[in-house]
């Protein structure tokens, strides 16, 4: 029997409704295999928890998560409780960073029977890679003055070694999919660090000859996800580019709320964190209508990253056959609860087993 250990963080909001739901799909996916167990344990990190420990996680924190196998994680947010920069610098970005989890990957495409905004979808198919440990997230700048001579100073980091491993986690992708890699620019108006971005995936693509590639400015490319989703294979964007380029991504797709993802620590020195791209959902909170599906095909691609990819693909598989047939949440156009969602998604998967 192989047993994964794997910590889960629900985190805030809609986090606590959709990882119980996945840790039920994910119980089921083990009973079909048979040979292959997971061993959850809760961590209770959370903006409620920073309000009763002044702190989102306790320093010992990461050191007990160190020894997971990986991390499951729902959301982090609450403004109610806690300013946004400071729940997700204690939490969430916390753990990307100190567990070098360097790259998040984001696929969207389309999922039948979920409604699109698109006018005319067109059956699209592609990944981002997000650089997920530098870029315009960064704690260097601050603030000085008060009143009308106030000011604010964010930098950027761009490294070299950043950058490339980013580019480079793109071009292995792409060489096992349709081989091309699109970089997201924005050359024009940022006018050190992009065109160093540039450079530097040139210089990449040339270890990659049979790789296309293109590179386009990050405002052009975002309205060519809305008019040409189908064009791309593999993105490769900065922190920020990344981030909003896979909401998009997610939007075109139906919703944010089934939209998954990864942050892989490539370095094999701490365990890779796996949560979907929505946050905490506010608005939904407590109604019982959060789409699990985001979570649950995140679940998929840790299945994936075990290398249990026909475990991870007969997930997906059922997800598709249970949206395919109407039984959706409010958010992509149907009617039923989180709960229904995964009941159903329990179901077929036995009935396959
Ligand atoms: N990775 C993370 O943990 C993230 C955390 N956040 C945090 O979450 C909080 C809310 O942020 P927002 O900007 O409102 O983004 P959000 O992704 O939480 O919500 C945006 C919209 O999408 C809907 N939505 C999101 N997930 C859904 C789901 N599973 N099912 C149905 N509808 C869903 C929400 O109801 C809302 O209308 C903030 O505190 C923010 O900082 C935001 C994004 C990512
Ligand atoms: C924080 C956030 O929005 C994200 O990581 O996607
Ligand atoms: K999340
Ligand atoms: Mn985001």
């Amino acid at each position: 029997m192989k047993t994964l250990k794997i910590a889960t963080i629900p985190g805030d909001g809609i986090g606590t409704e959709v990882v119980p739901a996945a840790i039920e799909v994910l119980k089921t996916v083990s009973e079909i295999h048979g040979g292959l167990s997971f061993a959850f344990t809760d961590f209770p990190y959370s903006c409620e928890y920073y309000l009763e420990h002044g702190v989102m996680m306790p320093d010992e924190g990461l050191e007990k998560l160190k020894d997971f196998d990986s991390i499951f994680l729902g959301a982090v947010g609450n403004v109610k409780l806690v300013p946004d920069h400071i729940s997700l610098w204690g939490l969430l970005i916390k753990i990307r960073r100190e567990f070098e989890q360097v790259i998040n990957i984001r696929p969207a495409k389309v999922i039948p029977g979920v409604r699109s905004p698109l006018v005319h979808p067109k059956d699209f198919d592609l990944i981002v890679v997000r650089e997920n440990s530098e870029g315009e997230y960064s704690e260097v700048g601050g603030r000085i003055y008060q009143g009308e001579d106030e000011l604010a100073i964010q930098n950027s980091i761009f490294s070299r070694k950043g950058s490339e491993r980013a580019m480079r986690y793109a071009f292995e992708l792409a060489s096992k999919r349709k081989k091309h890699v699109t970089s997201a620019t924005k050359s024009n108006g940022i006018v050190h660090s992009m065109p160093f971005w540039d450079e530097v995936f040139k210089e990449v693509a040339k270890d990659y000859p049979a790789i296309s590639t293109d590179s386009q400015h990050i405002d052009a490319l975002a309205a060519f996800f809305v008019t040409h989703p189908e064009r791309f294979d593999v993105i490769v964007a900065s922190n920020l580019f990344g981030d909003v380029l896979t909401d998009i991504g997610a939007a075109i797709m139906g919703s944010v709320g089934i939209a998954p993802a990864a942050n892989i620590n490539v370095n094999g020195k701490y365990p890779s964190m796996f949560e979907p791209v929505h946050g905490s959902a506010p608005d939904i909170i407590g109604k019982g209508i959060a789409n699990p599906i985001g979570q649950i095909w995140t679940a998929k691609m840790m299945l994936d990253h075990f290398d249990e990819t026909e475990l991870g693909t007969l997930l997906l598989d059922v997800v598709e056959s249970v949206s395919n047939d109407g039984i959706l949440t409010p958010d992509i156009g149907g009617k039923h609860s989180t709960k229904e969602v995964t009941d159903e998604i329990i179901n077929r998967l036995k009935q396959r087993a």
